[in-house]
């Protein structure tokens, strides 16, 4: 475990989160029973394949979902349930206390206004700075992200998509928030700007003591920033863990799957289909009897089909929701 993970406990806690989403044809069970739990300082990865429900769980933790989300369950944001925070509080802790970097930059900066102002708005709008000290802050925010200072002058389609996320960073620090949520925050960038943003974020939450939950479907990009992973299927976590043991030694044969498909970081060939997996991701409306994973998997019992196994613990600080982990922590 990192010297940041040991830090101060529970930052966030997730209890039985579920989103379901209502539309015409019915509902979409697209987070189903997520509990765990974010120490302060520690950063936490969630892999899963498109559509796995690593976005709607981003977005559920700073109630940013559509109206037809129904949410359930509990998440604790330093002891404070988020789903009950009068609206007046909750706009108060996004971007100060918790503030979310979204995927592809270009949709996230309003393109008639300068990276200056944008940059300078949290601070504005939480009244953490006058004018004169937000333009000094967003300086230093900008030369943080390794930004030049005169950037603040230009417009975003002056800036290139590796640029334009490294605003957005600054952005999401501005207010000194204790949590950052990045949703695949170097897809849309090619493998090198891909690495510097990473090692870019990896720097700035050690830095500055933040805590950092990253979505991404590439377990590797994970496992190089995160201390630890939770991988996603069908709107659950099917394992959890130190990253490192997540990565190398996966006990979920989803999660080897994963791993397998992305021995280094950014992959893009592998993003919808990782290698040695046939088939689809379920439709959330037609989920499998059982494990929801058993059609794909290759080490699948009869009992898989009617069988849908808890995580189970499989090892100091992991569990998997697997009926083989079972039947080996059963066994020793
Ligand atoms: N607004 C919505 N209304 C109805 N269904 C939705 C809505 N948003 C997402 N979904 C469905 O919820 C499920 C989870 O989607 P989500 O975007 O959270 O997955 P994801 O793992 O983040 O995928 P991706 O990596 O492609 O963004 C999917 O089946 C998706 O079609």
């Amino acid at each position: 475990m990192s010297e940041r993970s040991e830090s101060r406990a529970g930052l966030l806690e997730l209890d039985d989160l579920s989103v379901t989403y209502r539309i015409a044809s019915g509902e979409v069970p697209a987070v189903r029973g997520v509990s765990l739990t974010l120490d302060s300082g520690a950063a936490l990865g969630v892999a899963g394949e498109s559509g796995s429900g690593k976005s709607t769980l981003a977005m559920a933790l700073l109630r940013l979902l559509p109206r037809d989300a129904r949410v359930g369950g509990r998440i604790l944001l330093d002891g404070e349930d988020v789903l009950t925070m009068k609206w007046g509080r909750m706009r108060a802790v996004r971007w100060a206390e918790a503030s979310i970097v979204f995927q592809g930059a270009q949709h996230g900066l309003n393109p008639v206004r300068k990276i200056g102002d944008q940059v300078a708005e949290p601070l504005l709008v939480h009244g953490q700075a006058r004018p004169e000290a937000a333009r000094k802050r967003v300086a230093e925010l900008l030369d943080q992200v390794g930004l030049p200072t005169w950037r603040a002058r230009s417009y975003p389609h002056e800036l290139s998509g590796g640029q334009r996320q490294r605003v957005m960073i600054a952005m999401a620090l501005a207010c000194s928030p204790r949590l950052i949520i990045a949703d695949e925050p170097t897809t849309a960038l090619d493998v090198m700007v891909q690495a510097q943003v990473l090692t870019l974020i990896k720097d700035l939450v050690a830095e500055n003591g933040i805590s950092l939950i990253m979505i991404s479907h590439d377990l590797s990009v994970l496992a190089d920033v995160c201390d630890r992973l939770a991988v996603m299927y069908a709107g659950r976590i099917v394992e959890q863990g130190p990253s490192g043991e997540v990565f190398h030694d996966a006990k979920h044969p989803y999660s080897k799957a994963l791993a397998a498909a992305f021995p280094t970081v950014g992959d893009p060939a592998a993003r919808l289909a990782p290698k040695g997996l046939g088939g689809d991701p379920p439709d959330p409306m037609q989920l499998p009897t059982g494990c929801s994973f058993h059609p794909r998997c290759p080490v699948a019992l009869d009992e898989c089909a009617t069988l849908d196994v808890e995580l189970w613990p499989a090892g100091e600080r992991r569990t998997a929701a697997c009926v083989h982990v079972r039947a080996k922590e059963e066994a020793s």
